[in-house]
């Protein structure tokens, strides 16, 4: 498992380190040279350029290291005329110039760079970017050379994610002693490229920080699942699906199916719409009724198609008021953040709430923009989690799953995910794994993983596809749970 931290926790853990006489600059920058050094060979000439900060000071280091070796290195100090170097950073300045290098204001747009690191600006960038900075960060994307960014890619909002204006898109990001939280999420995720870390000695004492579990894998928890000999159908849970108004039955169809996929003991389904089917002939297993005469189910999922209809409505405020773990999704979220008295009722609830809001859906529920949420997407889950007393699964890259203690981060899954139905089946892989007896949130954290591991097995097998359905990801789901139950390898 693999932690991301807030910018808070990472000045944190960076002032202990440094407390203790760690040589942290230095040992950043050689990191950042080996790694480089692994992948280009020395005839090829390295540009580089370092910003006004400690994040420049990593990045005159690196220069030394490389420039030791023997590479032919480019150093551009931006802002050099206006700021002179202090603290580290200016240790690390008056360390490139006794090595014999120099500097330049900057760099020769025809130049042959073998590849660029980008040294402006890291954890401590904190608005967008302005003026020369901006056409900086153009014309490096116009060099259309490999680009290696310390610590953040410059531009980047490392605390958020958000890319609030031009950034640096980098083909790798060396995170200095841990990632810290926005590199997983939102915008940032077309910047970073592939992510390492260089932990520069350091392992943080995790009194008083708060990591975030980053779901690159199968989380632990799931081998929960794991079932007895003597146990019937109803110890693996029920499920009730309400949803499925006119023109959307296949959304609660799609739902259905994925709580089947991942081996809930009961599947039923209440359809809104007029002329409902009666079976669902490619997954016979699920019952179809109308939404009155459904029977009583563990888990109650609200929203597949649901619609806003008085019927929706009813059932959404009914199965607010049972006494039933309750997921609310879709259209069901949707009617919520219209009626300020479902809201209150759900709040009162005793039995467990999860929502699972899009960024459009989740602004609704904040009453903000869209925009908003995804420039503050850490906030905007905990504060629904907090206002709705619920496990909150905001959902686009980098899903985040909040309760009102905690949040992780999944790190599967990608935009071939950007098609409809796949919120449908998310619900359904969820519900499916909570009625078998797990907490909200460790089904919650296993079901954004799988979702997303499909997706990206699915990608492996027939790379350069572009998007892959619902009804893929849900039969894909039974295999890599599956792997996912297999005990780890001795
Ligand atoms: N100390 C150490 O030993 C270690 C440090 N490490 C490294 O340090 C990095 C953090 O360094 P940092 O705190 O100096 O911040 P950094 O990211 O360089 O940028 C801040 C500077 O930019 C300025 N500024 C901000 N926004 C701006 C804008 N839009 N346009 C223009 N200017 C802007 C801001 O000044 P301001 O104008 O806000 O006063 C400030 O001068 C971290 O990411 C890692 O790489 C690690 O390797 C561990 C060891
Ligand atoms: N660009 C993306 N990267 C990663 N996951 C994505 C991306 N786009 C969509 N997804 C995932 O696909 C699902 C889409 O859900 P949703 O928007 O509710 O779809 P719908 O309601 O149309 O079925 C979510 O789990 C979301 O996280
Ligand atoms: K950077």
């Amino acid at each position: 498992m693999s932690f991301a931290y807030s910018v808070t926790d990472l000045r944190r853990i960076e002032r202990e380190a440094l407390a203790g006489g760690l040589p942290l600059m230095e040992r950043a920058g050689r990191a950042a040279a080996d790694f480089l050094g692994r992948r280009l060979g020395r005839d090829r000439k390295i540009l580089i350029l370092a910003g006004p900060g400690n994040n420049g000071g990593d990045a005159l280091v690196t220069a030394r290291y490389l420039f030791q070796a023997g590479y032919l290195v480019e150093v551009v100090t931006p802002a050099l005329a206006q700021r002179p170097y202090s603290g580290d950073a200016e240790r690390a300045w008056l360390g490139w110039l006794a090595a014999g290098g120099q500097a330049a204001a900057d760099f020769d747009q025809t130049g042959d760079y073998g590849a660029v690191v980008d040294g402006l600006f890291g954890i401590g960038l904190d608005r967008p970017l302005t003026g020369e900075y901006v056409r900086l960060v153009e014309r490096i994307d116009q060099l259309n050379r490999p680009v290696l960014a310390l610590d953040v890619p410059s531009g980047v909002l490392a605390d958020s994610g958000a890319v609030p204006g031009a950034a640096i898109r980098a083909n790798w990001t060396l995170a200095m002693l841990a990632p810290s939280r926005g590199l997983f999420t939102g915008a940032a995720l077309d910047r970073v490229g592939e992510l390492h870390c260089a932990t520069l000695g350091v392992e943080p004492d995790q009194r008083g920080l708060h990591p975030l579990p980053v779901l690159a894998q199968a989380p632990e928890t799931c081998r929960r699942l794991l079932r007895r000999q003597d146990s019937h159908k109803g110890s693996y849970g029920s499920v009730q699906i309400l949803g499925g108004n006119d023109g959307m039955v296949g959304a609660a169809l799609l739902a259905g199916r994925a709580a089947v996929a991942v081996g809930c003991g009961r599947v039923s389904l209440g359809l809104l719409a007029r002329n409902p089917p009666s079976v669902d002939p490619l997954q016979p297993e699920l019952m179809l009724h109308g939404p009155g005469l459904l029977p009583a189910g563990d888990i109650a999922v609200v929203g597949p198609g649901l619609g806003q209809d008085a019927t929706a409505r009813r059932v959404l405020a009914e199965r607010i008021e049972a006494p039933q773990s309750l997921l609310l999704d879709a259209d069901a979220l949707n009617l919520l953040a219209k009626q300020p008295a479902l809201r209150t009722a759900l709040r009162q609830r005793q039995a467990p709430t999860l929502l699972t809001p899009h960024p459009t859906e989740a602004a609704r529920l904040l009453d903000c923009a869209t925009a908003e949420v995804q420039a503050q997407r850490f906030e905007a889950v905990q504060k629904l989690a907090e206002t709705f007393a619920a496990i909150v699964v905001l959902k686009g890259a980098g899903s985040l799953i909040a309760s009102r203690e905690t949040c992780a981060i999944n790190h599967s899954g990608g935009p071939a995910l950007a098609n409809a139905g796949q919120g449908d089946a998310l619900a359904g892989l969820l519900a499916g794994l909570w009625a078998q007896g797990l907490a909200a949130f460790e089904a919650a954290t296993i079901a954004v993983w799988l979702h997303g591991r499909c997706c990206d097995t699915l990608l492996a097998r027939q790379p350069g596809r572009l998007a892959v359905s619902a009804s893929a990801i849900i039969a894909e789901s039974v295999e890599q749970l599956g792997l996912a139950l297999e005990p780890p390898a001795s």
